[in-house]
């Protein structure tokens, strides 16, 4: 299903790339991550019996559409997405643990990862199905679950822009100590992925690192429906 070998030599220089993005503004993008006949079988599970739950995001406040949690054990193709990724920013990670100053150091393997979350009670899978139609928006937030937080997250956009929907624009905000916050919105095509921040993340300044909080949220789709595909590396409690 996959445009790109996350381990192929020809991508290393993209992962050299994306490590660079994420250090210097906290997201990155990768280009043509999933194939569109996969972006579409995807979206297309949304109907299926494969989740373990259903937010209507107006409900909690969270903005207006809806997404569903998916259960474990999860479709083969979002598994391996979420293991093949883990690994791929693990590096990046631990990076950043020690620029932010904090200790915790994470395990090359994801089901390692997923063991420690699940030894703290945060058992249930976190990776989603997002649906949104027109109106629908996402309110900024962070996607934390438990005391065990994996620094970065994905997602990837499934539907076309301009032709399944128009607006409903991926935005993250950063929050500086005592300064104004910076948007920006990131553009995507169907199948990209977004690598970001899932809350904190370091900033060189002229005394060392410091940190700043991310957030992010999608602005309000004009027309059409718009599919995406969360992945988040820690479980919930
Ligand atoms: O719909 C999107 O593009 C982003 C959804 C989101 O908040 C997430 O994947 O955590
Ligand atoms: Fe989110």
């Amino acid at each position: 299903m996959f445009e790109a070998d996350l381990f192929s030599d020809q991508i290393f220089d993209e992962w050299q790339t994306i490590g660079r993005d994420l250090d210097e503004r906290g997201f990155a993008v990768l280009p043509g991550l999933i194939a569109p006949q996969a972006c579409q079988a995807l979206a297309g599970l949304y109907e299926q019996p494969v989740f373990r739950s259903q937010v209507h995001m107006a409900r909690h406040g969270f903005g207006r559409g809806e997404y569903k949690y998916f259960a474990y054990p999860l479709p083969d193709k979002v598994a391996d997405l979420r293991a093949r990724l883990y690994s791929q920013l693990v590096p990046i990670a631990n990076r950043w643990q020690e620029r932010m100053g904090l200790e915790v150091r994470f395990p090359a393997a994801h089901e390692d990862f997923l063991a420690r979350c699940h030894a703290a009670g945060q058992t249930r899978p976190t990776p989603l199905l997002l649906q949104y139609g027109a109106d629908d928006y996402n309110c900024l937030h962070q996607d934390l679950y438990g005391e065990h937080v994996f620094p970065l997250q994905v997602a990837i956009l499934l539907s076309r822009p301009e032709e399944d929907f128009t607006g409903g624009e991926f935005v993250l905000t950063e929050q500086r100590p005592r300064m104004q916050s910076v948007p920006s919105v990131v553009p995507l095509q169907q199948g990209d992925a977004v690598i970001f921040a899932v809350s904190q993340r370091p900033v060189s300044g002229t005394r060392g690192s410091y940190r700043v909080t991310m957030r992010h949220g999608v602005s309000r789709v004009r027309s059409g429906r718009r599919h995406a595909l969360g992945i988040i590396f820690h479980d919930a409690a």
